[in-house]
């Protein structure tokens, strides 16, 4: 059972803003933003709270994570066996029936009853740049107050230079053509093409917003990674022809490839394959240790 712990005193609030995120919002917790403990226990199976980061260069580090709700695109790949691999966390970038609208307090007071011992908070979503303002105002506290370590994923469309140098690691993953619904992919999905899927290949690549993170990381002595998600040979060449030439100040240690799949089987299917290319190519094979350990369960 929990530990009847000293808690950490909810700060009174000082912050204007607002989040939207999704339901689990703060994950994995076991206490609320005034400090009760939950009744239920985090979707790990564990009774503390806290998870891995299961992606990227910091994989394997003890995380809490920051789920804001909401995307500018709409991720839908079609793996080469035909099957259709949707957005894994679709509930947070386009089937955002259920969002949870929390103050940047109450965000911060969630992270203060459960950080415990770690030292790293990721963010993520969706797409957190959309809500970039009230972004800044919590990153700013989570720095200058708690201390930690703050990693984003975001995919790369959007920059903003108040947030940027509060970022330690930004996470960069540009959506290459794979992953723009195709009529073909939205119809095995039951879904409707038109709208906003369009706008998809308009959108998705945005160098000089990459480039603009990539120069900040140097100027305020943070990090970032490039993030790819591959499930075929071909896709090197669109990553070195529409990304990596066009950028500079990377190095191969910067560039990890993913492999496509938000659940194990297509995970099985998709690590050879990313592995390969990152050895060819001198890059990092970057895995995904949370659908290793939990599937493609949410809020861990
Ligand atoms: N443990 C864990 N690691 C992660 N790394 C990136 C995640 C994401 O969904 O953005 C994620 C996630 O949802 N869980
Ligand atoms: S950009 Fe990321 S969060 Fe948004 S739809 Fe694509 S995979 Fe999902
Ligand atoms: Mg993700």
């Amino acid at each position: 059972m929990h530990q009847p712990l000293a808690q950490p005193a909810t700060v009174t609030p000082k912050t204007t803003h607002h989040l939207t995120l999704v339901q689990e919002g703060v994950f994995p917790v076991t206490r609320n933003h005034r400090g009760d403990l939950l009744e239920q226990c985090p979707n790990t199976g564990w009774h503390h709270a806290g998870t891995i980061q299961g992606e990227g260069k910091l994989a394997g580090v003890p995380s809490l994570f920051i789920r804001l709700a909401g995307c500018n695109l709409r991720c839908m790949w079609q793996m080469p066996n035909g099957e259709v691999s949707l957005c894994d966390t679709a509930y947070a970038s386009f089937h955002t029936g259920q969002t949870r609208r929390m103050t940047v307090d109450e965000v911060l007071n969630t992270v203060r009853h459960n950080i415990g011992s770690m030292r790293h908070v990721v963010i993520t979503g969706g797409e957190p740049m959309l809500q970039s303002r009230s972004l800044t105002e919590l990153c700013r506290i989570l720095k200058t107050e708690l201390h930690l370590h703050i990693t984003m994923e975001t995919n790369g469309t959007l920059f903003d230079k108040e947030l940027a140098p509060l970022i330690d690691l930004v996470s960069l993953s540009p959506k290459l053509q794979n992953a723009t619904p195709t009529p073909a992919s939205a119809q095995k999905m039951n879904m409707d093409y038109k709208g906003t899927f369009a706008y998809h290949a308009e959108i998705r690549k945005n160098t000089e917003a990459i480039q603009q993170w990539m120069n900040n990381c140097r100027v305020f002595d943070n990090d970032f990674q490039l993030k790819f998600v591959v499930a075929h040979p071909d896709e090197v060449d669109e990553i070195k022809t529409d990304f990596l030439n066009e950028l500079t100040g990377w190095q191969p240690s910067d560039i990890l490839l993913m492999p496509l799949g938000g659940n194990r089987d297509q995970l099985a299917v998709n690590t050879p394959i990313a592995v390969q290319l990152a050895v060819i190519n001198g890059w990092r094979f970057a895995p995904r240790l949370h659908i290793d350990l939990w599937g493609n369960r949410a809020g861990v």
